[in-house]
């Protein structure tokens, strides 16, 4: 059953978008106290008798009441209505979330080409296609991957997902993404995070837009100690934006999508859901520009572990060993001398799935297309291409090489991802994706030492 409202995105929404300079709080994981309305926020306790301008206080909370001080999140909104006021959920169907994954997957390597522009009117929530998974909302570990390409903004429609926080990385086609806390302009290169529970809509700026999600059922995605590095390097804490209090106050005919323990619900709520006027805490959407990143790298040789390029981490139980790594490879220099250069042939006890936000990955001389996808699961033997691999080693290591226009990322997940059933079957899948690595050549020579 849909309950699709069809009501068109309010004029007003696009012009929200299109002031030049959103504002943004800087920081990750800060302290936020943020007003849309002068004297709103009460001082000294977070639960007055009575909220300013007859508002209704109520907290959100993104980890356990007692977890430790330094990953405890919460965060106090002052709202119009408290969230409880929408009728009660009915379930809504929509097949990405009925999708199911794959029981038995195989151990061969796999590539996709970019999700189609949609021929029907499609906006974000119903336009996201699962592609893998691990874990369950259940046990609160593991993740799901989808590929999202929308054409239309969610109008009245609202979502909520309950079962994990999302990491959007958008490759085509700008977000305009009004939420409980504020609102974010997200573009390709950016990326942003929406906390488990917050409330959002979607307008799409460019007409239509393409992208990738991770669901992180697991612990929230955090910045991850930098050790011999230093204080500094890697994502910066101070380029994570968090959009400033705004608010709206609309009463009319709004739907209220939830994603719950795997499933679509909606219910119908009378008045626009981000009616929140103030609020402060650590718990919040925030999005980062990636081309901010500090990648480092060897200034001696070899190619270091992909670790390295780590922007956040939802850490395991284990020490040192991640349910989830977000991975990016930016423009960079490549200096090291007498290497190959480019990733190696490997084989990870790690799940690799790649996405290429724009340009060329390096370690593929083509297939791997801006807006496709790769999976390489644990042990999946895996590298550069044939064409890379005879190109890297006949480079002139002793000069330095910049690889540039360029951005690829990899979701690193701790336990396998099983394929969907609709990935695996589905006609974008590259079917001969193993041939490109059939022709890399045998060149042994027992009497040459190198
Ligand atoms: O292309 C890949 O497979 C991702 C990757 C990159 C790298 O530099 C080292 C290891 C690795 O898995
Ligand atoms: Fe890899």
């Amino acid at each position: 059953m849909s309950l699709k409202h069809k009501a068109a995105a309010p004029a007003a929404d696009s012009s929200l978008f299109d002031q030049s300079e959103l504002q943004y709080q800087s920081g990750f994981g800060n302290d936020f106290a943020t007003e849309a309305l002068a004297g709103t926020l009460p001082v000294g306790r977070n639960s007055p008798q009575r909220v300013a301008h007859g508002l209704y206080a109520e907290q959100i909370s993104g980890t356990a009441f007692t977890a430790p001080r330094d990953v405890n999140r919460r965060s106090w909104v002052y709202r119009i209505r408290p969230g409880a006021v929408h009728s009660p959920f009915k379930p809504y169907s929509n097949a990405w979330v009925e999708e199911p994954l794959c029981a038995q997957p195989e151990p061969n390597p796999m590539r996709w080409n970019p999700l189609p522009i949609p021929a029907q009117p499609t906006d974000f929530i119903d336009s996201w296609r699962l592609f893998a998974g691990n874990g369950a909302p259940q046990s609160m570990s593991g993740c799901a991957i989808y590929m999202y390409c929308a054409t239309e903004s969610m109008g009245h429609r609202y979502f909520y997902n309950g079962d994990g926080e999302l990491l959007i990385v958008p490759q085509e086609g700008r977000l305009g993404i009004k939420t409980e806390f504020g609102l974010l302009r997200v573009e390709p290169q950016e990326m942003v995070v929406i906390p488990r529970g917050c409330r959002f809509n979607v307008s799409l700026l460019d007409g239509h837009a393409r992208g990738y999600i991770c669901e992180n059922y697991g612990a929230l995605l955090r910045l991850p100690d930098l050790g011999p590095i230093g204080s500094n390097g890697l994502a910066l804490s101070r380029d994570f934006e968090t959009p400033v209090a705004w608010y709206e106050d609309q009463e009319g005919d709004y739907e209220l999508i939830a994603k719950f323990q795997g499933a679509l619900w909606c219910a119908s709520i009378g008045h626009a859901p981000c009616d929140v006027v103030a609020w402060h805490g650590n718990y919040a959407p925030y999005k980062y520009d990636m081309r901010r990143f500090n990648t480092i790298g060897t200034i001696s040789f070899d190619h270091p572990d992909p670790s390295l390029f780590l922007v956040l981490q939802s850490p395991s139980y284990a020490p040192g060993v991640d349910d989830i790594d977000f991975v990016i490879f930016p423009p960079r220099w490549l200096v090291a001398e007498n290497t190959f250069r480019p990733p190696w042939f490997h084989r990870n006890v790690a799940s690799e799935f790649m996405g290429l936000v724009q340009g060329q990955y390096d370690a593929k001389s083509g297939g791997f297309v801006p807006g496709g996808a790769s999976l390489h699961n644990c042990m999946v033997s895996h590298g550069p291409d044939a064409e890379t691999f005879d190109k890297a080693s006949n480079e002139d290591t002793s000069q330095p090489r910049k690889v540039t226009d360029t951005l690829a990322f990899m979701f690193e997940t701790r336990v396998p991802l099983l394929p969907s059933n609709e990935a695996l079957g589905s006609p974008l899948r590259q079917k001969d994706y193993y041939l490109c690595w059939q022709s890399v050549a045998r060149h042994f020579n027992s009497g040459e030492s190198v």
